[in-house]
């Protein structure tokens, strides 16, 4: 082996070292400097651990300029080799081996097996499953939606399908309180970033829901977000604070009157936003409020916006389309024109029920045709005449499981000392209010009856909710003080670490409170299923604020019918406003969407009733029960009936959850775990039916393995049991574990080359057999999500001596299986004589895999230029009925689809795996 200076070699005994060059060639030894770690090494040339680096025609090589090459042809000049080749503007150069990148990884496979670098066959054989597994992922229709602990519910599999997989999503979740709209955004985050539609998250929640939401993320999603408050913005930080984390959490109001914050928080870009509680963003036709102003400018700049709230309407019509504006200005751009379409639900309502019986309705609106198929034509009257794909609502009716409602009233006597403080409406529901201290405690005889009723449920626990905040705070201190009740009060003056405390308390089963009395801060979003009594001190002079209420109890997860109780002083405001929303309104058996609207409809009559019962009140409730009985019915049959139908599609939903049972019925994950574990050093042993502990050991490949505890960590792969056991993880193919672990599989060269031997019948010994695998390679702007349509789409192909590929004939499991090593001596004495050989059946393989490659591009154009143009086919229709879509709108969906089909039609092959088999 003749060695010049300026040539490069590289050490097949340590290929850390990167790419050397020959400085120095004396008669029997030679000089080497690795200038990747700064060594220079000298051997004697006889035995030298080097190998010759020749790129080949078609390789990628970069310069130390950062010229970056495709090599088309290669020329020897005195010794050194020049390359030449094309860059990324098609420019052809040629550059000589003295200028390579010394950091080159010798990654491809062809090369890192030619230069005597072999991994282990079982390595080679996950390398193998790894890609295998990804491409199924990335194919697999129930993508996104198997890695969250929670049950497989099917309202929310589908909402997290339906909108998880969408570009930049922009929807409003508005299932009814405690139908899970958080676990569904947690879905839904979930998944876009598994896929790599969005990378930075913004969570913003009302500040009582902080803590729950770092919770919640972590324990379900395995989202580690970043909590952001007055705390963490005072720490000294270079530049904008929130470009520091990729998955933030914080509250609307760390913004209020902070101009330069917010600013900040506008400049950090976010993929996508989620704001909870969203009923709360101030905005009436008059003015909007600063929150919502946020959240509109962050609406504007920011692709991706999810929208939270049970009680859309709660304050109004105006302010619901408001929201729905943020999410899609295009589509809601006239309040006016909404109250008009509005009114039409009931038609389309009744267009869509003609459909699904089969019968095409006579009066099709403009635009649709009636030779689509029905499923499709639905949609588009739910698209373009409804809320169709920004709104979804799922309704207790519709979800069923839910336990019943009892409202229990409980009379008192209305003390004299109220008597003279009740001057005015509102401190006629509340007459405690006008003591500035809590001297009423003592005469109100509801709190005597909350201290005794609260002794004769015990143990059971109960949570009281009042309007105020000092309410809260006196009742509290007595039941803890006087009456020995454990208790804990939760409200507006305590801290967050506080309050969750207090939260906590009460849910403790075993030395927690039995009662927790909060504010009306309680009211909203927490979770406090695992009581069944509310007692309601109070009652809201808002029906969407009662079901909030309510709905603390009755959510997911509520084991026992919810006993509502309500003490009243009768004779009381409250007495009169019970009786409203029991025989009127009837909010305390079932959840009422139109609440708030009926609640406007009456409060001119209902009002002055409260503050003095007349003769009046019968026929009042009397209206009242009838306008709500109407009221569900029409939108039973309209409105409700339309979202229903755009929220939940039963059947789809079931085919969805069958697909994610069916994978975590399969032992595929398992036995590639056990075999990641058995590469990368990490012991497993078997815990229990469906779980295992692993544990770190000595012989760790890289010294980590992604979330896995020096003491050891608990999985499990069984659903009931990841529910049951928060202590274990609940692995599945969407846990970071596995997808960390796949990823140093699939970025490094673990397993990328390899060489053994076989014995079949009937093929002659010494002879050579190339296994190759290739993936598909698209260089592709992220945005334009091109894996959607290309996924890897693996290529196994077992070229023989002829060119042949046999890989039908002897699959890679049966490969696996009978193929032996080769020790590293004999191993590098074969790679010497068969370099041509290898070379020469590597191009035949190529071709073979070229050839697939074409089918593979004009199947993933088509899909493509489907899927998109079904977009832009929406977006014109729309248009056509909403002049507000620009054109330009459309031409950048067009010039997106061109973008997407160059890309497609360049993507290569990558070269992921090869090994060398050769028979005995
Ligand atoms: N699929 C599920 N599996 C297990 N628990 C769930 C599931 N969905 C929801 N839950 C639990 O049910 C409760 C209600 O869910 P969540 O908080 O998401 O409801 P919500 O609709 O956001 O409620 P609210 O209207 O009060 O804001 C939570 O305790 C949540 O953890």
């Amino acid at each position: 082996m003749e060695y010049i200076v300026g040539q490069r070699w590289v050490s097949h005994a340590d290929a850390q070292l990167g790419l050397g060059v020959v400085v120095e060639v004396e008669p029997r030894r030679v000089t080497v400097n690795f200038p990747a770690v700064g060594e220079e090494r000298t051997y004697a040339t006889d035995g030298a651990p080097l190998t010759r680096l020749r790129f080949q025609e078609g390789d990628h090589i970069s310069t130390t300029n950062g010229v970056e090459l495709i090599v088309t042809s290669i020329e020897e000049r005195q010794g050194l080799l020049l390359y030449t080749g094309t860059d990324h503007h098609e420019a052809t150069l040629t550059v000589s081996e003295l200028e390579l990148d010394a950091y080159v990884q010798l990654t491809t496979p062809q090369q890192r097996l030619l230069n005597g670098h072999f991994d282990k066959n079982g390595d080679f054989a996950l390398r193998v499953a790894t890609f295998e597994h990804l491409d199924r992922q990335q194919r697999s229709p129930v993508r996104g939606l198997m890695g969250s602990r929670t049950s497989l519910l099917p309202h929310q599999v589908y909402i997290a399908h339906e909108v998880g997989q969408r570009f930049a999503p922009r929807v409003l979740l508005a299932d009814e309180v405690g139908l899970g709209k958080t676990i569904e955004a947690g879905m839904i985050m979930h998944q876009q970033l598994l896929c790599g539609r969005a990378n930075r998250l913004l969570v913003m929640v009302p500040e009582p829901l902080l803590h729950q939401w770092l919770v919640e993320m972590l324990r379900r999603f395995n989202l580690h977000f970043a909590l952001f408050d007055e705390e963490r913005l005072a720490q000294p930080s270079d530049g904008n604070p929130f470009d520091s984390e990729q998955l933030v959490l914080c509250s609307p109001q760390l913004f209020l009157d902070q101009p330069e914050r917010q600013q900040q928080l506008l400049d950090a870009g976010w993929d996508l936003v989620v704001v909870d509680e969203a009923h709360h963003l101030h905005w009436s036709e008059e003015e909007s409020g600063a929150d919502y102003r946020l959240v509109e400018t962050l609406a504007s700049r920011c692709p991706g916006l999810l929208l939270l709230t049970a009680t859309p309407e709660q304050l109004g019509q105006a302010s619901h389309f408001a929201r729905l504006r943020l999410l899609d200005p295009s589509r809601f751009h006239s309040l006016e024109q909404f109250i008009e379409e509005e009114k039409e639900y009931r038609r389309w309502s009744d267009m869509a029920r003609q459909l699904e019986a089969g019968e095409v309705p006579a009066d099709l609106p403009a635009g649709l045709d009636a030779a689509t198929p029905p499923p499709q034509l639905i949609d588009q009257i739910l698209d373009r005449h409804g809320t169709g794909r920004v709104l979804f609502r799922n309704t207790r009716a519709a979800v069923s499981g839910f336990p019943q409602r009892h409202l229990h009233r409980h009379p008192l006597p209305y003390p004299e000392e109220y008597a003279l403080a009740s001057l005015d409406l509102e401190s006629g529901l509340h007459p405690e209010r006008p003591y500035h201290d809590d001297s009423w405690v003592a005469f109100d005889p509801r709190v005597e009856w909350l201290e005794k009723f609260l002794k004769q449920l015990r143990p059971a626990k109960a949570l009281v909710i009042c309007a105020h905040a000092d309410t809260a705070v006196a009742l509290e201190h007595h039941l803890h003080l006087r009456a020995g009740i454990r208790s804990a009060a939760f409200y507006e003056g305590l801290s967050i670490v506080e309050r969750d405390r207090a939260a906590a308390y009460f849910a403790d089963e075993i030395n927690g409170a039995q009662t927790l009395v909060c504010s009306e801060i309680g009211s909203e979003g927490r979770n406090f299923q695992f009581a069944h009594h509310l007692i309601l001190f109070d009652l809201p002079l808002n029906p969407d604020l009662l079901e909030q209420r309510i709905g603390r109890l009755d959510r997911i997860g509520q084991q026992h019918d919810v006993q509502i109780h309500v003490p009243y002083l009768e004779g009381s405001a409250q007495h009169s406003l019970l009786d409203w929303y029991e025989r009127g309104l009837d909010a305390f058996s079932e959840s009422c969407s139109a609440g708030h609207m009926i609640f406007q409809r009456f409060a001119e009559r209902l009002l002055p009733q409260l503050e003095k019962r007349t003769d009046d009140f019968e026929q009042l409730l009397a209206d009242t029960a009838d306008f709500t009985v109407e009221t569900r019915r029409e939108l039973r049959e309209g409105r409700d009936r339309l979202l229903e139908l755009n929220s939940c599609k039963p059947e789809q939903a079931q085919q969805l959850i069958d697909g994610i049972r069916e994978r975590e019925a399969s032992d595929q994950l398992l036995n590639y775990l056990e075999a990641l574990c058995e590469a990368f050093g990490v012991d497993s042993e078997f815990h229990s039916e469906g779980a295992l502990i692993l544990r770190p050991t000595e012989q760790m490949l890289t010294g980590h393995f992604p979330y896995l505890r020096d003491e050891g960590t608990t999985v499990t792969f069984d659903r009931d049991k990841g529910l049951a056991r928060e202590d274990m993880a609940f692995l599945t193919w969407e846990h970071p574990m596995l997808v960390e672990a796949m990823d140093m599989v699939h970025s490094t060269e673990l397993g990328n080359a390899a060489i053994g031997t076989i014995k079949l019948k009937g093929i002659p010994p010494g002879t050579m057999m190339l296994e190759c695998l290739f993936t598909v390679n698209c260089v592709a702007p992220r945005e334009l999500q091109v894996e959607r349509f290309l996924p890897l789409s693996p290529m196994r192909l077992l070229v023989d001596a002829r060119g042949k590929d046999l890989a039908h004939l002897v699959p890679h499991a049966r490969l696996n299986e009978l193929v032996e090593r080769v020790k590293k001596p004999v191993a590098l004495a074969i790679i010497k004589q068969v370099q041509t050989d290898v070379d020469a059946k590597m191009a035949l393989a190529t071709s073979q895999a070229e050839a697939r490659l074409a089918d593979i591009l004009t199947e993933a154009e088509a899909e493509m230029r489907s899927a998109l143009g079904a977009e832009r086919e929406r977006l014109a229709a729309l248009r056509e009925v909403n002049p507000a879509i620009r054109q330009e709108e459309l031409d950048h969906l067009d010039y997106r689809i061109e973008e997407c089909a160059v890309h497609i039609r360049h993507a290569g092959l990558q070269l992921q795996a090869l090994r060398l088999i050769l028979t005995t």
